[in-house]
């Protein structure tokens, strides 16, 4: 299996003096290319933070990371700010948008900033991309005339447009009624079923049963891993019955 991430030992602080905190303390782990993984644990667990030092997003203080057989910890800004735009995606909670634009013009806009003369391609690629998350008719919109599921498919749009080898989404459905964060999960299930890497921060046990693997925090650490068949539609009540379970051993 081809590793797409290694974090080995990674340690990540904040604060200063008698105040410094490990929020990571010397975690490892592995994300296989094309692999489908969450990451739970209580709130100021480090979840965040670990999905951030994973990306390159946040350096860190000890140990380090490996992306694509390309050693993070050394990489200068430049070359960080270089593989997140071309290998990796970005999905969040709230999906940053600017007001002035429209749905599409949102979308594409981090790829026209490296590639202005192709603004024709890059319309056409959102449109397809955008026809694929469900969101094709609403491209003229303004970002305050949709949904906010509508808008997070358009978040999500956004991320895929550099066809990112992982997509890290922090909370991505966090902020969306039940039914809509199922069809979020939908897309990213799909996403991944055409290989992209997926990793979701969640609290929401539904959210982390879709995943195959889902690695538990406490404390800066991975206490617990679960490990779970690819979804395929079937038995989703038994798949998030194991994660609350595990939920539960480790008092989440
Ligand atoms: N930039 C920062 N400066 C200082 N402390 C920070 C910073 N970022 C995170 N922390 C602290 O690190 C700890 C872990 O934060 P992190 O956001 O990774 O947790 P989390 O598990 O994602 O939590 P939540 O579920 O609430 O989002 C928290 O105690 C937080 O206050």
């Amino acid at each position: 299996m081809i590793k797409i991430i290694i974090g080995d030992r990674i340690v990540k602080s904040f604060g200063e003096g008698d105040e410094k905190r490990n929020v990571l303390d010397g975690v490892s782990v592995e994300i296989n290319e094309g692999e489908f993984v969450a990451v739970m644990g209580p709130s100021g667990s480090g979840k965040s933070t670990l999905m951030y030092a994973l990306s390159g997003t946040d350096n860190v203080d000890g140990g380090k990371v490996v992306f694509d057989n390309r050693d993070l910890s050394t990489a200068s800004e430049n070359e960080l700010s270089d593989i997140r735009r071309t290998a990796m995606g970005f999905v969040f909670q709230q999906p940053t948008m600017l007001k002035n634009l429209n749905i599409l013009d949102n979308i594409i806009l981090p790829s026209m900033r490296d590639n202005r003369k192709n603004a024709a391609k890059i319309s056409e690629k959102a449109r397809t991309i955008m026809k694929r998350v469900g969101i094709a008719e609403l491209e003229k919109r303004d970002i305050t005339q949709v949904s906010g599921g509508q808008l997070q498919r358009a978040g999500i749009c956004r991320s895929l447009m550099n066809n990112p080898r992982i997509i890290f989404g922090d909370e991505p459905t966090g902020a969306l009624n039940s039914k809509t964060a199922e069809e979020i999960m939908d897309i990213f299930s799909e996403i991944n079923a055409d290989g992209t890497a997926v990793m979701l921060v969640t609290h929401d046990a539904k959210v982390a049963a879709r995943t195959e693997r889902i690695m538990f925090m406490r404390d800066g650490s991975i206490v617990s891993e679960l490990k779970l068949p690819k979804y395929d539609g079937a038995d989703m009540d038994g798949r998030v019955e194991k994660v609350a379970v595990k939920m539960r051993e480790i008092g989440i």
